[in-house]
C-alpha cells in the first residue's frame, strides 16, 4: 500500500518525551495494545504516528523505517488537557473505545462527529475512536483522522486508524459495523450476501478474539440482519444479545410519515415497531403503534393508507431516496444510529420501546429462532434491552411478520457456510431487495 505521509498539520504538534517513548513503542510494536498512561498536563499535547514514516519538527528526529513494521499505517492522536480543563474533567467517566468500521464512508463522516461532540454518549464520557478502513480507503482515513483533530472535541481524546479488525477492535466497547460492499449493477443478490457475509465473518472473529466481552455491536452496513447474523455466529465468546441490525432508521421513517397524516408532531407517535428484515420486506406495526397515547388506527382510521400506501412507503424509503440523491441515505441514517445508541444507554420512557434487529432465541413472539429480526425493545440504559411483552397480532401483521422471516430465512441458508451450519443453498425469493434497490 501507498506510504502515508503525515500531513503537515500532524507535524505542527510538539512532542513530550513520555509521549516520545509511546511514540517509539508502538512503532516498535505496532499490533499491540496501546495503554495510554495519563500524561502530565500540557497544553495541547498530541502524538500522532505514522508505521511508514514519521516526520516531525525538531527537536523530534525522523524515525527511520523498521522493516519488521507491520505494513499498516496507523495514524494516533493523543490530547492531553490544560489545568484549568482538567479540574473540569475530574468529574468525566472513564474512556470507551468505540470502533467503527467504513469509517471514510458517506454514513461515518456525518457520525464520527457527533460521536466526539458528546451528543451520543454524554457530555461526561470521553471517548476513543479507533477507524477501520482499507488499503482503498487508508488515505481517506487519515483525512478523516485530521479533520477530527480539527474540530477540537474535549472528550475525544485518541483516534487511531487502521486496516486491521484485530487491532482497531482491541479492547471495543462499542463497534458500529458501517462499512460494506453496495451492490453494483448486475450483481446477484447471493453474491453480495457472499462477498459481505466473508467481511462480516471476519469482523465477528476479530470481535471475538479482541473485543472487550461485553462489546455492543451494531451492523449497519447491507445485508444488516443477514450480516449480523454471521458476525454473532463468528463471535461465540460474546453473548448474541450483544449484536443488533440497525432498523432505527425504518423506525423513524414510519414515525415521521405516521405524524405527517396525523397532523401531529412526530413526538406524539411512540410504540413503533418495525418487524423483521431491513429489506423492503420490512413492517412497520400500525397496529402496536400510537399517536398521542391512541392506537394508530383510532386516530388514522383509513385502513387501507396504512396497509398499502404507509407500508410501502417505509419499506422503500430508501430507493426513492437513492432515485433522488443519487446516493443512499447518510445523514438520516447516522442521526437513527445515534438514536439506536442512546436508546441502549438511557432508560426507554416508561410504556414506549423502540425497534431493533435482534437476535430471536427466546423471543415471545413466535418468530423462527437463530435469526437477527427487527423487534420491540425497551432498555434500562445499562446498554443491554428485553423485548416487549404484550404485543398483539392481528391476521395482516401475522401474514407480513411471515413473510419477512421467511426472507430471513432464505438469506440464511445462503449464508450457511459462513455459520457453521454446513452447505449453502440459495433459494432467495425473488423480490427480496434492499431499501435501496428497488
Ligand atoms: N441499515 C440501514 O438502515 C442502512 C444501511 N446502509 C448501508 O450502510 C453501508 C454503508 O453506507 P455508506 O456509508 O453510505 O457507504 P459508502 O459507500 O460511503 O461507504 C461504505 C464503506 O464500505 C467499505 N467497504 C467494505 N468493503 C467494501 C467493498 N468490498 N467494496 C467497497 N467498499 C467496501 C468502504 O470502506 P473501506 O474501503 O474502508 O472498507 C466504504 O467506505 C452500506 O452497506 C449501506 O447499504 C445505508 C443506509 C441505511
Ligand atoms: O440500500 C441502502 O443502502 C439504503 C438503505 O438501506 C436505506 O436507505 O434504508
Amino acid at each position: 500500500m501507498a506510504v502515508a505521509e503525515l500531513s503537515s498539520s500532524y507535524t505542527k504538534t510538539s512532542l513530550h518525551s513520555s509521549q516520545l517513548s509511546f511514540l517509539s513503542n508502538r512503532l516498535s510494536n505496532p499490533s499491540r495494545r496501546i495503554d495510554l498512561q495519563p500524561l502530565p498536563p500540557t497544553r495541547n499535547a498530541r502524538v500522532v504516528c505514522s508505521v511508514a514514516s514519521i516526520q516531525v519538527q525538531a527537536p523530534v528526529p525522523v524515525l527511520a523505517e523498521d522493516p519488521k513494521m507491520k505494513p499498516e499505517c496507523y495514524g494516533v492522536f493523543y490530547v492531553t488537557y490544560d489545568l484549568k480543563a482538567e479540574e473540569k474533567t475530574k468529574t468525566w467517566k472513564k474512556m470507551i473505545n468505540i470502533a467503527v468500521s467504513g469509517a471514510a464512508g458517506m454514513i461515518s463522516n456525518h457520525l464520527l462527529f457527533k460521536l466526539a461532540s458528546g451528543e451520543v454518549f454524554g457530555r461526561d464520557q470521553p471517548i476513543a475512536l479507533k477507524l477501520l478502513g482499507s488499503e482503498r480507503s487508508f488515505q481517506a482515513l487519515e483525512g478523516v483522522a485530521m479533520e477530527l483533530e480539527d474540530s477540537l472535541y474535549p472528550l475525544l481524546k485518541e483516534v487511531s486508524i487502521g486496516i486491521d479488525p484485530y487491532d482497531i477492535f482491541q479492547d471495543a466497547e462499542w463497534a458500529l459495523l458501517i462499512g460494506a460492499k453496495p451492490r453494483g449493477p448486475g450483481m446477484e443478490r447471493a453474491d453480495l450476501l457472499e462477498i459481505n457475509g466473508k467481511i462480516f465473518a471476519e469482523q465477528g472473529k476479530a470481535l471475538n478474539a479482541v473485543a472487550s466481552r461485553n462489546v455492543k455491536v451494531i451492523v449497519v452496513g447491507n445485508p444488516c440482519n443477514t450480516n449480523a447474523l454471521i458476525c454473532l455466529k463468528n463471535a461465540p465468546n460474546i453473548p448474541a444479545k450483544n449484536f443488533h441490525a440497525l432498523t432505527r432508521l425504518d423506525e423513524n421513517r414510519a414515525k415521521c410519515q405516521l405524524a405527517l397524516k396525523a397532523g401531529v408532531f412526530y413526538d406524539k407517535v411512540s410504540n413503533m415497531t418495525i418487524w423483521g428484515n431491513h429489506s423492503t420486506t420490512l413492517v412497520p406495526d400500525f397496529l402496536n403503534g400510537r399517536i398521542d397515547a391512541l392506537p394508530v388506527k383510532e386516530v388514522i382510521k383509513d385502513t387501507k393508507w396504512l396497509e398499502e400506501d404507509f407500508t410501502e412507503k417505509i419499506q422503500k424509503r430508501g430507493g426513492v431516496l437513492i432515485k433522488k440523491w443519487g446516493r443512499s441515505s447518510a445523514a438520516s441514517t447516522s442521526v437513527s444510529i445515534v438514536d439506536a445508541i442512546r436508546s441502549l444507554v438511557t432508560p426507554t420512557p416508561e410504556g414506549d420501546w423502540f425497534s431493533s434487529g435482534v437476535f430471536t432465541n427466546g423471543n415471545p413472539y413466535g418468530v423462527a429462532e437463530e435469526l437477527v429480526f427487527s423487534m420491540p425493545c425497551r432498555s434500562k440504559g445499562d446498554g443491554d434491552y428485553e423485548l416487549v411483552k404484550g404485543v398483539i397480532f392481528d391476521d395482516y401483521l401475522l401474514k407480513r411478520i411471515t413473510k419477512t422471516e421467511a426472507e430471513l430465512l432464505a438469506e440464511k441458508r445462503c449464508v450457511a457456510h459462513l455459520i457453521g451450519e454446513g452447505i449453502a443453498v440459495c433459494d432467495l425469493p425473488e423480490d427480496t431487495m434492499l431499501p435501496g434497490e428497488m
